[in-house]
């Protein structure tokens, strides 16, 4: 029997929650952004790119987030709209929050960063009203980002959300997604984004999110078996962990654990990697494919994204990452 059970007679395949922003990629790769004149825009933050990969995948995907009333707000929900996205449940905030932005700095491809600008932002109004009970339960998944926890009312509006998940059996997807910026302490992050990660069916982080999440209850242990084992003592059934470059590790609940390994890849950009990575392999567990597979899909995605300018308009086709995969045989 399946680990996790998607409930197949739902017309919406998966519910993105949280931020829906603004990407400014450099153009001028290679150089600091003191120096950096030029930016090209596209629509971003991790959940936002991450069901934007899932679309492309070709599942029915829906969003519940806020966005500002102004020409940025209108660019994002028309992007969402022509990826065949439904934005009934994407809010227009009229109190005069603006749009997030995150400017990339490419320094090389090992060597990047992201400055974020996330004062007033209209991701973070997301209010309990705006989550709807009918929307969440004609959806097989929804998919919490940890950083719609650091402030109120999003954060209330997400512990509401995976309560409604929970009460319908919708799989409850945790992308720790941790942002220095908006919240006021690490030990604010690590407790919030714990209290969901216990609620979680499938929680997905790097390990410096996983010590976050432990930092504020005991001396860190850093050891990836001992953070699953942490979560399936709670509702998690599924734990991986992304190591970068160095591929993921899977736990799941019934005592397994399996490494994903990398894709050889032109890398034009680090950052992009996770949230391709997450919704292929995501795309996978609901196709009722194996974790190995799943995490295998994940790594060709993301070595697809890597090898691109953006994050979003690079989420590739289920047709581009298999042909990864062939050309370079199963890891
Ligand atoms: N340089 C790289 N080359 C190829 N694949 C990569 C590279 N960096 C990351 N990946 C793939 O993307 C996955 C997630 O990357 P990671 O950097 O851990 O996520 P995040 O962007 O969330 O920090 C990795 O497990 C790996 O499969
Ligand atoms: O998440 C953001 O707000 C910025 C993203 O759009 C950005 O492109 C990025 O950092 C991607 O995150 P990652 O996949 O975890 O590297």
């Amino acid at each position: 029997m399946s680990l996790i059970t998607f409930e197949l007679n739902r017309p919406m395949d998966f519910i993105g929650l949280g931020r829906l922003c603004i990407d400014l990629n450099a153009n001028e790769i290679h150089r600091p952004m003191e120096e950096t004149r030029t930016f090209t825009k596209y629509v971003g933050g991790s959940p936002a790119n991450i069901t934007i990969a899932i679309a492309r995948l070709g599942l029915k995907a829906g969003f519940i987030g806020r966005v500002s009333d102004d020409q940025h707000g209108r660019f994002i929900t028309h992007y969402l709209e022509k990826e065949g996205i439904d934005t009934t449940s994407v809010t227009t905030d009229r109190s005069g929050s603006v749009t997030g932005l995150a400017f990339t700095e490419i320094k090389s491809p090992t060597d990047c960063s992201i400055l974020m600008y996330r004062d007033n932002v209209a991701d973070l109004k997301l209010e309990p009203g705006d989550v709807r009970e009918e929307y969440i339960r004609q959806a097989k998944a929804i998919m919490i980002s940890g950083t719609a926890l650091a402030k109120s009312p999003s954060r209330e509006a997400v512990f509401k959300a995976v309560d409604l998940a929970r009460k319908h059996n919708v799989v409850v997807f945790f992308d720790i997604d941790y942002r220095p910026w908006t919240w006021t302490s690490r030990d604010e992050t690590g407790i919030y984004c714990s209290l969901v990660a216990e609620k979680s069916d499938v929680i997905l982080g790097g390990r410096e999110e996983f010590d976050l999440l432990e930092a504020p209850f005991g001396p860190l242990r850093q050891d990836d078996r001992l953070t699953a084992e942490r979560w399936f003592a709670h509702h998690a059934k599924i734990v991986l962990v992304k190591h970068g470059g160095d591929g993921s590790v899977a736990f799941t609940k019934d005592g397994q654990s399996f490494t994903g390994t990398t894709f050889p890849a032109n890398v034009v950009k680090t950052f992009g990697a996770g949230d391709s990575f997450a919704g292929a392999f995501i795309y996978g567990l609901m196709n009722g494919w194996d974790i190995a597979r799943s995490q295998q899909f994940g790594a060709a995605s993301a070595s697809i994204v890597v090898s691109s300018h953006s994050c979003s308009d690079a989420m590739p086709t289920a047709e581009q990452i298999q042909a990864v995969i062939d050309k370079h045989g199963s890891k």
